[in-house]
């Protein structure tokens, strides 16, 4: 993976970054020097009071982010816990920078940390999370309940 590399999403329909999800972010992330980033603009879709972005939709964006951060380290990984700090609103429409990294791995544990900027360079939030590392049959019984579905 080189520097400024856009990296492929976790699923066509991922809330966080699949293209073929319409109440998705669709976050677009690439790859960095310290980890990964991606602009992101809240839309109308994730707004919560007026104007401003719904707690949830921010947490979906650093969550989402540290999936990617994922490929970094070449692991498979699940969120087991998300804390985030929410120094200033998110407005909608504006542009916010998410970088996100792995700080530290302790085991199967994986510990992320991100931040996200504002484009006057104000820190808007900040999180951490513990990633647990799972193997590929962790995925195995959602993959078949959505193959085997008709609706
Ligand atoms: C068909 C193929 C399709 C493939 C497609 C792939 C797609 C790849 C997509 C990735 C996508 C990412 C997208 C964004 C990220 C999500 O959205 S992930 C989805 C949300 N998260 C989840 O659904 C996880 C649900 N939780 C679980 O399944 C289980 O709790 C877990 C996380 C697998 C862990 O369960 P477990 O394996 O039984 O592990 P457990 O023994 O409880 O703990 C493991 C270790 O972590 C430690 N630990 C547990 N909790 C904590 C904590 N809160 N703090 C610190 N340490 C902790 C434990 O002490 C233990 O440490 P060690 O004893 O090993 O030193």
């Amino acid at each position: 993976m080189e520097i400024g590399q856009r990296l492929p999403p976790h699923s066509p329909d991922c809330a966080g970054c699949g293209p073929g999800n319409p109440a998705g972010l669709g976050l677009e992330v690439v790859r960095t020097a310290a980890g990964v980033e991606a602009v992101h603009r809240f839309s109308d879709a994730q707004v919560g009071a007026p104007g401003i972005a719904h707690g949830g939709a921010v947490a979906l964006a650093f969550d989402d982010l540290f999936g990617f951060a994922l490929y970094t380290v070449g692991s498979l990984a699940v969120t087991r816990s998300l804390t985030i700090e929410y120094h200033a609103p998110f407005w909608l429409h504006r542009p916010y920078t998410f970088s996100a990294h792995v700080a530290q791995r302790e085991g199967r544990r994986l510990l992320l940390r991100a931040d996200a900027w504002d484009d006057a360079g104000q820190k808007a939030g900040s999180a951490a999370a513990t990633f647990v590392v799972v193997s590929l049959g962790h995925f195995a019984a959602g993959a078949e309940q959505v193959m085997g579905r008709d609706d």
